[in-house]
């Protein structure tokens, strides 16, 4: 029995359509069994997931598949009760897709139900924990599949998600280009404020503390890809139990203009300031709130948090072994 999470509002309210047009014939075709859940509104993908997964406790492969983009994975792994019970599938229907290009899940949503019903052996895959640190704001944790970060790229998605641009490009087909051209209006009003950096990698025996006295940003990598197709961590896999840090620190702007395009193929390294980092633990603490992202989700500006890698938290349907 499949479970079925379907964003109908992913890619500016194409999801719906892509759901009954094309995945629910061929579902229907199939024969197979399924329930369907449908997220109303912003933040319901969450109370779905928990609802699903305490109906289902006692389930220990619990099949929930997830239609919409890398946002819809991230609400609903908020609302999972144990990931370690789930086995997920994911119909990609987002912008930017930075998970399903990663695994190499198919972007056409008909072949990816097919991959899913093929009912191969999901793998393990990390997942990441974020805990902010705020003293003035309840501690609150997300679990993230992709990356999470703070500064530049976080706020890149703060406007992303609510851009009317976004809503154009995706009708035009070319969403994924919103976030480079939300990255640069972004770059030119970016502040940049002073950070400190501790990681911790327990599994390659390393530690590292690190002052920046003004950052753009940093991100945390559990997979390659963020902002529909920046390769900013070219060496994060999904399987390593690490996760894979970029740090951005006082560069010129005219510099990030230059390195941004030569990140789409994850070369931007070559510039001073650029720095890639391991870490199977690490914190952060700012001397301004900045935003934060979660595989691209927004909730909140934070001055400091804590991130760790959960090894093979939740098994995936993924095209190959990698
Ligand atoms: N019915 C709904 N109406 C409006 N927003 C919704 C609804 N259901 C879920 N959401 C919101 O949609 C967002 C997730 O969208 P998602 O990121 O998956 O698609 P996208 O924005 O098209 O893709 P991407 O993240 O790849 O750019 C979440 O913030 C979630 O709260």
């Amino acid at each position: 029995m499949y479970h079925i999470i379907i964003n109908p509002a992913s890619r500016s309210g194409r999801g719906a359509k892509i759901w009954s047009e094309q995945v629910e014939p061929a579902l229907k075709a199939a024969n197979t069994e399924y329930q369907t859940y449908f997220s109303g509104k912003a933040g319901e993908v969450r109370h779905l997931a928990e609802q699903i997964t305490a109906e289902h406790a006692e389930e220990p492969d619990l099949k929930l598949i997830i239609l919409g983009g890398d946002g819809t994975v991230n609400e609903a792994l908020q609302g999972i009760a144990d990931p370690s019970k789930v086995i997920l599938g994911y119909i990609p229907t987002g912008s930017s897709n930075d998970l399903a290009r990663d695994l190499g899940i198919p972007k056409d949503p008909k072949a990816a139900l097919h991959l899913i019903l093929k009912d191969t052996a999901p793998r393990a895959m990390d997942l990441g924990r974020l805990t902010y640190l705020d003293e003035d704001q309840p501690e609150e944790s997300r679990l993230f599949a992709v990356s999470c970060g703070i500064g530049f790229d976080a706020a890149v998605c703060a406007e992303a998600m609510h851009s009317p641009i976004k809503d154009t490009m995706n009708r035009i087909g070319l969403g994924k280009l919103t976030y480079l051209g939300i990255a640069l209006k972004q770059l030119i009003t970016a502040r940049k404020v002073s950070c400190t950096l501790t990681m911790e990698d327990t599994v390659h025996n390393r530690q590292e503390s690190l002052e920046l006295p003004r950052f753009l940003f940093v991100t945390c990598m559990s997979h390659r890809y963020e902002g529909g197709g920046f390769m900013f961590c070219p060496p994060a896999a999904d399987n390593d139990g690490v996760l894979d840090l970029c740090s951005v620190g006082n560069i010129s702007k005219g510099l990030v203009l230059l390195a941004l395009p030569t990140a789409f193929f994850g070369k931007h390294y070559f510039v001073k300031g650029i720095n890639a980092h391991t870490a199977t633990r690490m914190s952060i603490t700012t001397s301004s709130p900045l935003w934060v992202h979660t595989d691209g989700e927004v909730t909140r500006k934070s001055c400091g948090f804590r991130v760790e890698c959960l090894p093979g938290a939740i098994r995936m349907i993924t095209p190959e072994v990698k």
